[in-house]
């Protein structure tokens, strides 16, 4: 087993503190002293039973060589308690529940809760007392289990069985297992609990906070407060930093934490981003649109895995999940069933929180109470209350479902044909089929008539969703017909584009920002990409000063084999070079060097604009450099787009430099490398594109969006897909000049990358997500292929060891000349139908079906563009496809009876 010490190495965010000790006590997040654990102040005024004062830690009081193996075996390099230094291992003693200290703490603070929460109801408090002395009991019968039986493994949870588990995983796991107890208590005291909720809550307007659109939330829980808090802005651990620090935030109290704080703070983050103290409370509810929406400062403190896991915890656990009597339907405050209910019906309200709500069972109108209607979800379902005339405040004397409606309905139904005269009271159906109370017969469809949906959008009034009437489930409506779903599929049409890394995913989609949106950039984001492509350069320069340096040595090696000894001695000056830079320079390029390595380069903008820039210039025109840069190609670190950037250096990197929409396509890193991104967009229609298809006119209103996702961002096993299952098709993009290029495989070997992709594209077409989706090969990089392939033979990849091309007797005597003279393809042409061709008998061979594929050269807009519009093709004749079998006679009617 590696010793403390060595465990702490591994780990980058261990060893975060390399200074001098320090001589005052550092803050600290986990108040494992028992004395110090902040519970008595909020205890105070409310009378306990003496039940409650169970001391937590006395369980695990341990002698000190447990606290040693328990670091040894399963601390989380993540957490809080690990801590190497012999200081700290006194102040431990006699607390060494730091085993867990989230969750013992999280029990303590949790108790505490009921306990002020049961000032109102006595028994609540007593059985969250009993209940928490059984989880302890239970552990601490575990511990001292261990104690007595002396060496053997502290075997508290499975995975501390392994000799020496995976530092990285295991040990997180270990103590998320650990922790699972405090949770499982807290959640099925929640569960159980047939009492409701004392009013946590408090009707208010919301402080309109960071992300919480004021027309959503009007519920707000009383907040918990902060252990601590610092000066204002400072970090609340260490109380340094100010407002510009970076911080993370805890999702319960809001206390912040800077980067060098926030893993001790936060430990292994069980339920996600919450102080430790935190764990187990129920979230702020303004937060909830950011779980598990990952930061940058987390990306850069953990590692994927953890990310992933950090995340996934702070959205699916128990304690952070919307508490039912949050949501109040029809002035009715829901049960736990009502809420589930909701939530998993076919058509829910998306991105519910806290507040009050209309609904209209018979419509499936929904709305924020005293609004007009937001949404329109699934019908029927017993969830609230009888809705209310008055609901959304209407004052129209016309009503839906017994709903006085808003004046913007009004205008809506007076735009659909529907006459409103005499204060009529409508029957409104799912379908949007009305009548008159009182009225047998249908009088039409709201819904039906092609301007409505327009007419909804711009008075921002919800149409029903596709989803709305699944298909299969049978209409309870003698006479009621069903809105077509390819209607509805019209308004959004979903494209995602994946691609294993480096295949130009973030080319095509930057591409189509230039392409299709009038703005491809707005203001702040071309700021943060000025500063990705300013530290890219000098990236790029770094790279160069690197290759400069090896030149000069190289140089100097050469020299001193040509010279004899004495004459170096004789002359001193004769260590000069080509590739020899003066001091100053010198120490510029030290310096850069180093902060590349220290892996800073970012941090440092833009203030290194203002102080370099001037030698930035002195540095490219230096012959010294020139020199290098000539030798360019043989820095393999250096990407080919930086000559594109490198030759520009001097202007880019001045203070006032504005990317152009070319530099940004160029750049690397503007799209994040495994989040997502998406643009909305439509195609703007051509000339030619009119004469040919007038039928299509609205073509040019139909929406579509691309989502860029690549092969790091959906997990391992693509785990991350379900999350696009309402998408019309998936692009999928191949770079044809990986062919003889090799990527680590993850197990130490190096496979083609052709062969990466392919095994990629199976996963993705073979996941159940996708059974049903069309898939368009992007075969991307045409450009360098078509060079390539004229050097390096195509079966350089074993995929591709049967092309045997027919031309090549052919072309034998103009074999260099790329335009051939009889017309006939090139050797890029027919190698890049052969790969098509090869991913197309791959595909049918899985799924039986056909694969559309297009020949792009990312970096050419009219090339992104044809491909792009294949794909709008593609959807369109599924959408066709679909058309075929549906009943046209039907749609007729249906049609007429919509014109008034
Ligand atoms: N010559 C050439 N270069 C291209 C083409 N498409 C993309 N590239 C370059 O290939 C590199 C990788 O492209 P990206 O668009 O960043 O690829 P990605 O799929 O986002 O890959 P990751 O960033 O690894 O996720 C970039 O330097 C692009 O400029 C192309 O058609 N021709
Ligand atoms: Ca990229």
């Amino acid at each position: 087993m590696p010793s403390g010490a060595d465990d702490g190495a591994q780990y980058s965010f261990a060893i975060e503190y390399k200074g001098p000790p320090v001589n005052y006590d550092l803050p600290r997040a986990v108040p494992i002293n028992i004395d110090r654990i902040p519970v008595a102040a909020v205890v105070g005024p409310v009378s306990l039973p003496e039940k409650l004062t169970l001391p937590v830690v006395q369980p695990v009081l341990a002698p000190k060589t447990f606290s040693k193996e328990l670091k040894k075996s399963t601390v989380s390099p993540t957490s809080v308690f690990d801590r190497s230094s012999e200081d700290d291992t006194k102040e431990l003693e006699g607390s060494e529940s730091t085993v867990s200290p989230t969750s013992v703490i999280g029990f303590e603070e949790r108790v505490v809760e009921s306990g002020v929460g049961c000032a109102l109801s006595g028994e609540l408090s007593s059985s969250g007392a009993l209940e928490f002395s059984n989880g302890l009991n239970y552990r601490s019968g575990e511990f001292s289990d261990v104690n007595n039986g002396g060496k053997e493994s502290l075997d508290f949870n499975s995975d501390s069985n392994q000799p020496e588990p995976d530092p990285d995983w295991a040990s997180t796991e270990s103590v998320l297992s650990l922790d699972y107890p405090s949770s499982r208590v807290s959640s099925s005291k929640a569960l159980d609990c047939d009492v409701r909720r004392p009013p946590l809550v408090t009707f208010r307007d919301i402080e309109s906070d960071d992300g919480v659109d004021e027309e959503e939330a009007e519920v707000v829980q009383a907040k918990r407060e902060p252990q601590s808090k610092g000066k204002k802005k400072t970090c609340y651990r260490c109380f340094k930093g100010t407002r510009f620090t970076e911080k993370e935030v805890c999702i319960v109290c809001d206390a912040k934490y800077c980067s060098s704080c926030v893993l001790r703070a936060m430990g292994s983050m069980p339920e996600g981003r919450k102080c430790v103290t935190c764990i187990g409370f129920p979230i702020d509810e303004s937060k909830r649109g950011s779980l598990g929406k990952c930061s940058r400062m987390l990306k850069r403190l953990l590692n994927d895995l953890e990310v992933r896991q950090v995340m996934k915890a702070e959205k699916f656990c128990e304690a952070n999940q919307l508490p039912a009597d949050y949501i109040c339907v029809n002035g009715q405050p829901l049960c736990h069933e009502e809420l589930v209910i909701l939530q998993t019906c076919p058509n829910p309200p998306k991105k519910l929180k806290p507040g009050n709500y209309w609904y209209d069972k018979v419509s499936g109108l929904w709305g924020k109470e005293g609004q007009k209607p937001s949404k329109i979800i699934s019908p029927h379902l017993s969830v609230g209350g009888p809705i209310k005339t008055n609901a959304s405040n209407g004052n129209t004397q016309v009503y839906i479902n017994g709903r006085e409606i808003t004046k913007v309905e009004l205008r809506m139904l007076q735009l659909a044909g529907v006459q409103c005269a005499g204060n009529p009271h409508f029957w409104v159906n799912e379908d949007g089929s009305y009548q008159e109370e009182g009225q047998k017969n249908t009088k039409g469809y709201i819904w039906g008539k092609a301007g409505t949906k327009l007419v909804c959008a711009v008075l921002s009034l919800p149409v029903p969703s596709k989803s709305s009437n699944p298909c299969g489930e049978p209409l309870n409506y003698v006479g009621t017909r069903v809105v077509p779903d390819y209607i509805e599929q019209r308004i959004l049409q979903k494209i995602l584009l994946v691609g294993y890394n480096g295949s130009g995913t973030s080319t095509i989609f930057k591409q189509a920002k230039i392409l299709y949106k009038a703005i491809p950039f707005l203001e702040d984001e071309r700021e943060n990409i000025k500063f990705t492509i300013q530290s890219n350069v000098y990236g790029y320069l770094g790279i160069l000063l690197e290759g400069r340096e090896r030149f000069e040595e190289e140089c100097l090696d050469e020299m001193r084999k040509q010279c004899s000894s004495s004459q170096m001695d004789a002359n001193g000056n004769n260590d000069k070079t080509l590739y020899s830079i003066g001091p100053r320079l010198k120490a510029f390029s030290d310096w850069l060097l180093k902060t590349m390595v220290s892996g800073n380069l970012e941090a440092i903008f833009p203030a290194a604009t203002r102080e370099y820039a001037p030698l930035v210039e002195e540095l490219w025109k230096d012959s010294a450099i020139q020199a290098a840069y000539k030798r360019r190609s043989e820095l393999e670190m250096l990407p080919s787009v930086a000559s594109y950037f490198l030759e520009r250096a001097v202007d880019i990197l001045r203070i006032d430099y504005e990317p152009s929409d070319l530099d940004i396509l160029y750049a690397e890193g503007v799209t994040s490398s495994n989040g997502l991104a998406c643009v909305d967009f439509s195609f703007p229609h051509s000339a030619s594109e009119d004469s040919i298809n007038t039928s299509d006119q609205h073509d040019s209103l139909l929406r579509y969006q691309l989502i860029r996702v690549n092969a790091r961002g959906l997990g391992e096993n693509c785990k991350w897909l379900e999350m696009f299952e309402d998408v019309g098709m998936v692009i999928f993009c191949v770079s044809l000049s990986d062919y003889d290029q090799f990527s680590a495989d993850g197990n130490g070997s190096f496979t083609n990358k052709m062969l990466l992709s392919r095994t990629f594209f199976e996963s993705i077409v073979t996941h159940p997500t996708f059974e049903q989706m069309d898939f368009l090969l992007i075969l991307n990089k045409f450009d360098l292929f078509e060079e390539k392939v004229e050097r390096v033979p195509l079966n350089q990849c074993d995929w591709f060891d049967d092309f045997h091309p027919v031309i090549t007797r052919h072309r034998s005597n103009s074999n260099t000349s790329s335009n051939n003279i009889n017309s006939s393809p090139s050797l890029g042409h027919l190698a890049s139908h052969y790969i098509a061709a090869k991913f197309k008998r791959l595909y049918s061979s899985i799924t039986g079906k056909k694969l559309y594929a297009s020949v792009v050269k990312g970096l050419q807009p009219d090339s992104v563009d044809t491909a792009l519009k294949y794909s709008r093709e593609i959807l369109k004749w599924d959408e066709e496809r679909a058309n075929f079998s549906f009943d046209y006679s039907v749609y007729s009617t249906e049609a007429s009876s919509f014109s008034h």
